[in-house]
């Protein structure tokens, strides 16, 4: 226990699969896969102590709720419909801008007087009286559902739990509506469905995420902040630039005002000579070159980084914060 490895779950299949990979490629993670293993499982090259399973979306959830594995990458959607108290199980370490998908409810394009979720009321009823048998919905998100009709305040339904093809479901007869993961609508569309005004339940996306129940050992302690902090150096790296200029030292004082307008900082101090290195975001890059040139700066250059190491990274502390 003391120095049992870091275990990271990664997608092995389906829509996370390939960002996921190509997402730790970015922060210089390179999987080496043992092949011929009966396990479906790797190492990470160049950081010992470290364990990769390659596991569907779903068992990740499963495997960090259960501790089994240390971190890993999943959906929000699955995050919460399959772990009773997410907040309490797991640590939620960032989004990651993939895997962007809507859990919303859906009803046929044919009821046009049914918008909101408020309208599903009558319709229960109305199914009620004509059938015979309660309002079904289809899904595969069973506790996200009922949690979404509860706060509406629609009771009278049942759920028609779904394994896959969920929105064939009203076409086929067996649910009058359904609850399902969508992104460009398209499948919604060719199943004839539309989303309800409200019917958003919740928006997803793909998380990189620490379990508060796994063995965390000094080892996986140690493999986790080396994880992070290069996770967390490429990061800052895209979000950030060089300015370089020749700068009067003379005018040099006119630069404080312009480091604070856009929180810019002078990574190496204030210049000594002409040469001037500011560190901004990149969405302020153009205003600050504006800002050098009033003052009379000449040879501005602006610069890309690969990987920029702060002192501290909000990954690794939020991460050891939460593991006390
Ligand atoms: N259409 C989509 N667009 C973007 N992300 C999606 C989409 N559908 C699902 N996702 C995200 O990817 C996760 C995994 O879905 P995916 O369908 O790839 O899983 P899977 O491993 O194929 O498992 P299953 O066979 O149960 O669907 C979803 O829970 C969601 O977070
Ligand atoms: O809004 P869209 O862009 O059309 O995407 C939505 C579809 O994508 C997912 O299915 P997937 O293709 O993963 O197949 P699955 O049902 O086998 O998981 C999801 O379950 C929807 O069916
Ligand atoms: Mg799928």
């Amino acid at each position: 226990m003391t120095d049992s490895p870091l275990i990271i779950a990664v997608p092995s299949k389906g829509r996370l699969q390939e960002n996921a990979a190509a997402f730790f490629a970015r922060a210089g993670l390179v999987f080496t896969q043992s092949r011929g293993a009966r396990d479906y499982r790797g190492t990470l090259a160049g950081v010992p102590n470290v364990e990769v399973a390659f596991l569907s979306a779903s068992e990740i959830v499963n495997q960090l709720a259960t501790g089994t594995a240390h971190l890993g990458i999943t959906g929000e959607d699955l995050i919460r419909e399959q772990i009773a108290d997410a907040d309490a199980t797991v640590e939620i370490l960032t989004p990651l801008g993939f895997g962007n998908a809507n859990v919303v409810v859906a009803v046929p394009q044919a009821w046009i007087d049914v918008r909101t979720m408020a309208d599903l009321d009558e319709v229960a009823a109305d199914i009620r009286t004509r059938h015979g048998y309660k309002m079904r919905v289809a899904t595969k998100y069973v506790n996200l559902t009922r949690r979404f009709f509860a706060e509406k305040g629609i009771a009278d339904y049942r759920i028609v739990e779904s394994l896959g093809a969920t929105e064939g479901a009203p076409g086929a007869g067996s649910a009058e509506l359904i609850v399902d993961i969508t992104t460009t609508g398209a499948t919604l569309t060719a199943n004839a469905l539309k989303v309800l005004d409200d019917g958003v339940m919740l928006r997803s996306e793909a998380n990189l995420v620490a379990s508060a129940k796994a063995p965390w050992s000094a080892a996986a302690r140690e493999a986790a902040t080396t994880v992070l902090t290069r996770i967390a150096a490429e990061e800052e790296a895209r979000t950030s630039r060089e300015i370089r200029a020749a700068l009067d030292p003379a005018r040099a004082s006119g630069l404080s005002g312009i480091l604070h307008d856009y929180g810019a900082t002078l990574p190496f101090g204030e210049s000594k000579g002409w040469e001037t290195v500011i560190h901004c975001k990149t969405s302020t890059v153009f205003d600050i070159v504006a800002g050098l040139q009033n003052l009379g700066a000449e040879n501005v250059t602006v610069r890309a980084f690969d990987y920029l190491f702060r002192p501290t990274n909000a990954l690794t502390e939020r991460l050891l914060r939460r593991l006390g």
